[in-house]
Formats: structure tokens, sequence, C-alpha cells
């Protein structure tokens, strides 16, 4: 037993509690899906370390299905950009089934890439090149999102394949529309093969894990897409990717999702998880009903609910004072007055842009009446983004510009260069490793003006 079991556990309690659910059925209209084993359960969840967790059958591969659809919209907009592919695809919700003619009425423009009108457009804007064709491009992309190389089930493709009428239906339908740039007959033959890719759970929660991570996979650290597009591609997921039931999905679970006709279900909760579901029972929209189950309560039991009450950061601020308040501050004489107008605000952890706004604000509160000297300690500071970086650079010059002396304690040089600051100001914004020296810099500075 080690500690992380808890979470196993925890896995595994809900897998108990959803293992005897019996409504819903296989998948039909794809023969070779009704064979799946209506028994067969899984739950993976993959964190942003990269530990995966699993119970069940979570190593049992299945067909992506529509699962492969946020994937391959991830590889369009990595080579085409959004303005290019929203030329092709819309991205609202259709409010329809998966299958539904959901095309906007004056373009035959689909209504998103989670239905399969927008899927099979979004496959034939992939391009192949030298090297690859475009469904073996795919494929490649499909195996860095999962961390490994995956295969295609071919009896399921040859099975689809057979009965896929409606999708070539749909395929010709956008092309007279003038829409479709490709041949329907490859677009969709390209997009079977991508529905019949073959993953486990633990695949797909790896998958949803790099979408959640920012675009890079956290088991193989590898970079798949940009954190844009990752971005991009988790918020057509929560608006479309549950189809007709995306609505009272993202009310009750309130996370990225794609749910596939083979049992498969995936959803992200940003910068925190990846989970999937496999289990091949399927209600009215096509989802598997024992992962809708199992992700519902999962979401609820650890707290994902993306609008819930979104987690403050650890505080920020952990000193705002003034520096005769200071332990090292000597007692009485001139000094002790000066240093009673040097303010002195310490900060901690990464600093984004909410982190900043409460720096910065102390910055203006720190001093008597918000005037003299203020000292930015910066030491217990671990990360500092682009964002902060320039708010802060700002705010500083801006404190300058006040006329009122800054200097910084950041002997990891986590404000980097300080040229910004100097850029705005004409002055050099001083750098000390301790927060003792900048105090009496700062208040030799004031004795000067004095
Ligand atoms: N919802 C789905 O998983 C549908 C995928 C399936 N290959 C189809 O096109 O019908």
């Amino acid at each position: 037993m080690s500690a992380a079991d808890a979470v196993t556990d925890a896995l595994g309690q809900l897998h108990s509690r959803f293992a005897g659910v019996r409504e819903g059925l296989p998948a039909a209209y794809i023969p070779q899906l009704a064979r799946a084993d209506p028994d067969a359960f899984g739950l993976a969840l993959v964190s942003m370390d990269g530990h995966r967790y699993s119970t069940g059958d979570a190593d049992v591969p299945f067909t992506l299905q529509s699962i492969s659809k946020p994937f391959v919209y991830a590889l369009a907009l990595s080579v085409l950009g959004l303005d290019e592919v929203g030329r092709w695809v819309n991205a609202e919700p259709s409010g329809e089934a998966f299958n539904a003619i959901s095309l906007e009425p004056a373009t035959g423009r689909p209504d998103n890439a989670m239905v399969n009108a927008g899927a099979i457009v979004t496959t034939a804007l992939i391009p192949g090149t030298p090297d690859e064709a475009a469904f073996e491009r795919i494929l490649r992309f499909l195996g860095r999102f999962a961390g490994r190389e995956l295969d295609v089930d071919e009896e399921v493709y040859a099975s689809e394949a057979a009965t896929g009428d409606r999708n070539r239906a749909l395929a010709y339908l956008i092309r007279s529309a003038g829409l479709l740039p490709f041949d329907p007959v490859a677009a969709v033959e390209t997009y079977f093969r991508q529905c019949a890719v073959r993953a486990t759970a633990v695949d797909l929660a790896t998958m949803a894990a790099t979408l959640a991570h920012g675009g890079v996979n956290p088991v193989t650290g590898e970079t798949v897409v940009t954190a844009a597009v990752a971005a991009q591609v988790l918020a057509v997921m929560a608006t479309c990717g549950m189809y007709n039931g995306s609505g009272d999905w993202l009310l009750r679970v309130g996370l990225p999702a794609k749910s596939g006709v083979s049992g498969g279900l995936i959803a992200a909760g940003p910068a925190r998880f990846g989970l999937a579901a496999y289990s091949p029972p399927l209600d009215a929209t096509g989802t598997s009903v024992r992962g809708y189950g199992a992700l519902v309560a999962l979401s609820q039991r650890f707290g994902l609910h993306l609008m819930n009450n979104p987690a403050l950061s650890g505080s920020t601020v952990t000193l705002a004072t003034t520096a005769d308040d200071l332990p090292t501050a000597p007692a009485g004489g001139p000094e002790r007055a000066l240093r009673e107008r040097v303010g002195v605000v310490a900060a901690q952890g990464a600093l984004d842009f909410t982190a900043a706004e409460r720096v910065l604000f102390a910055l203006d509160e720190s001093g008597p009446d918000r005037t003299g000297s203020v000292v930015l300690d910066l030491r217990e500071v671990t990360t500092i983004d682009s964002v902060a970086l320039a708010m802060l650079h700002a705010g500083l010059a801006r404190l300058a510009q006040d006329g009122r002396r800054a200097a910084v304690v950041d002997p990891a040089g986590r404000l980097g260069p300080l040229g910004p600051t100097r850029e705005r100001t004409g002055q050099e914004l001083p750098r000390f490793a301790s927060r003792e020296e900048a105090v009496e810099e700062c208040a030799r500075v004031l004795a000067e003006g004095d």
C-alpha cells in the first residue's frame, strides 16, 4: 500500500457504485460495436504530474469514435490557425444529435467540430505532408497525446465503412453547399479510420490530461500543441462536446468533455486532471451510461466544476509593513524616523495577473500616507508569469513617476532585467540580495532628499 492508493480507492469506490447499472445498450448502427462486452467498465485519471490512476477495465483497448474529434480539431488548429479553421467549421453548439445535419442555413458550414458534419470537414482540412498521408499524420498526432503509438481496429473500421452511408450523405450535402474543399469520399474514409483508432481508458485520460496541461503531455513531457490551441479545443468541448447534452453536462459536471459511441468518455479539469471512462452501454445522446454517472459523481466528489468558486490562490502578500517594524530596525534616533517612511512588501509563490494585482495594491498602501519609499521583497516568489512581470514593471515605474523610491530584494533575478522599469522612468531600479540592504538604500535616498 502507498498513500497515493487512496486516489485509486476513490476511483474504485465510484466503479463499484456504477458497475451494477444495467441501463443503455452498446451502439448497434456500427455492427462491430454491438459486439462489445456490455459489462466492461474502466475509469482512469491522470494528474498534471503525469501520475496515472485507474480501476476496472482501464487497459482494455476500444475505438475512439468521436473522442478522436477534439484531437483532430487540435491538429487542424495547429496547422491552419483558428481563423482559417473557423472559415470552414463554426463553433456554435448545435443542440442536436451527433449525426444531425447541423449546417448553417446560408453557407452550409457545420455548426461545430464535435458533431459528425463538422468533424468530417475538420478531417478534410488536414493536409498530408511529403512524408506522410493525412491519416498517418493524424494517427501519429493522436499517439503523441496518448504518449504511445496507437493503431487501428481494422474490423471496426471495415464495419463502419460498410454501413456509414449517413456520414457519406452528410459529406456530399456539405460539398453541395460549396463548402467541403476536398473529395467527400476520401474525407469520410479518413474520418472512419480516425474513429477506429484504438486506445485504452488510461490512454484517453492521458490525452485529456494533455489538453488540461496546456498542450504538454504530463507523462512524456512532450509539447503536443500550444497552450492557446489546448484552450481553444477545451472551449469547444465545453460548449459542444456532449452534443445535445452539452448544456446539462456543463451544468452538472462543469468540465470540457467528449463522448464516443464506443462507450468512451473523457473530461478535462484544466490544470488539474485528465479523466476517462469506458463502458459500452449508451444513453439516448450516445453517451456511456456508467461513464456519465461516474464522471458526474467524480466531479462532485473532487470539486472539479469549473464555475464552482474557483480556488483562490494562496496568500500572495506575506508582509506589508514599514521598515521600522522590522526586528532589525535599531530603536530610537533619526534612522528610526527615516525607516518609518519606508514601506516593505513581501510576496510569495507563483505570481500571475491576480497575484500581481495584490502586490501592486499592497505597494500603494505601504508606507505612511501612501508616500515614501518602498521595498518589494521577492525572495519567496517561485515564478512570475509574463503578464505579472509586465504588471510589476509598470507598477514600479508608476511609483517612481510619483516620486516614490522603490527597491527590490530579488537575488534570484525573478524580475528579469530591470530595463522595462528604467525605460519608463529613466531611473535604474535598484536590486538587492537582502531586505536590510534595500531598506538602508531607501532610507539613504530619503535622507538625501530631506
Ligand atoms: N458519436 C460518435 O462517437 C460517432 C462516431 C461514429 N464514427 C459516427 O460517425 O457515427
